[in-house]
């Protein structure tokens, strides 16, 4: 499995943290967390079970409010125009959000639609392709493994070319095979000014990564 996505680079870009307090039941998770990325830096969020890791990356992507501080793309808070940050954003949580009924190539082509990418039908075969699924494209997804879904959902995220991945546990139900891939796949979007923000247990290869501790 091996990235060669090709995709043109971005502008510069930004995302920042700036003083942002979570609170979840009656536990503080985190506050006064701040940090400023710029094109082709990655941050790496680490942290154990339930320290916050999830709510942390959901606060960045606009999907719940922090009780302070803002989430602050290209100079603009995220808030002030939602419609431009999700163009921008691409959000893989816990859930892998495919239809199920689907196969692989109809969940890349529907969401390409969705994302009003004219994306074609050869580059989403070419996308499944070089994240391991040719012979499986036109299954539907319920019969693929969860390492094979895992690959449908990269694929997508290597079709968007969109410059802000925010991206919780990427790495779960993967080989090392996979890994290796989507770590190819992160470096070939950082050095196009692309900007990622992921969360993952384990040591991560990527060059200039930072860390975030929670
Ligand atoms: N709506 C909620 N109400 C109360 N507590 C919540 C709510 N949402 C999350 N929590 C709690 O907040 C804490 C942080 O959860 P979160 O999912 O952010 O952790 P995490 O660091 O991503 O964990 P993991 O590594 O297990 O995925 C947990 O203790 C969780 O139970």
């Amino acid at each position: 499995m091996t990235a060669h996505i090709s995709h043109p680079p971005f502008s510069a870009q930004s995302f920042q943290a700036k003083n942002l307090t979570c609170v979840r039941g009656d536990q503080t998770l985190f506050a006064s967390l701040s940090f400023a990325l710029t094109s082709g830096e990655c941050l790496h969020v680490r942290g154990e079970n339930g320290v916050g890791k999830t709510s942390l990356l959901r606060l960045l992507a606009g999907l719940s409010q922090p009780e302070q501080g803002e989430v602050i793309w290209n100079a603009s808070n995220i808030k002030s125009d939602r419609e431009a940050f999700h163009q921008a954003l691409c959000f893989l949580g816990h859930r892998d959000a495919l239809k199920e009924d689907l196969s692989a190539l109809e969940n890349l082509m529907m969401y390409a639609t969705l994302g009003a990418s004219n994306s074609s039908r050869e580059s989403a075969l070419q996308c499944l392709w070089q994240f391991g699924l040719r012979g499986r494209e036109d299954l539907p997804v319920h019969y693929l493994s969860a390492g094979q879904k895992k690959r449908v959902v990269i694929a997508r995220i290597a079709m968007r070319g969109v410059p802000l991945w925010i991206l919780d546990e990427p790495f779960n139900a993967l080989d090392s095979q996979g890994v290796q891939g989507f770590i190819g796949l992160v470096e070939q979007h950082l050095s196009r000014g692309g900007i990622a923000v992921l969360t993952g247990h384990q040591e991560l290869g990527i060059t200039g990564l930072r860390a975030l501790q929670l």
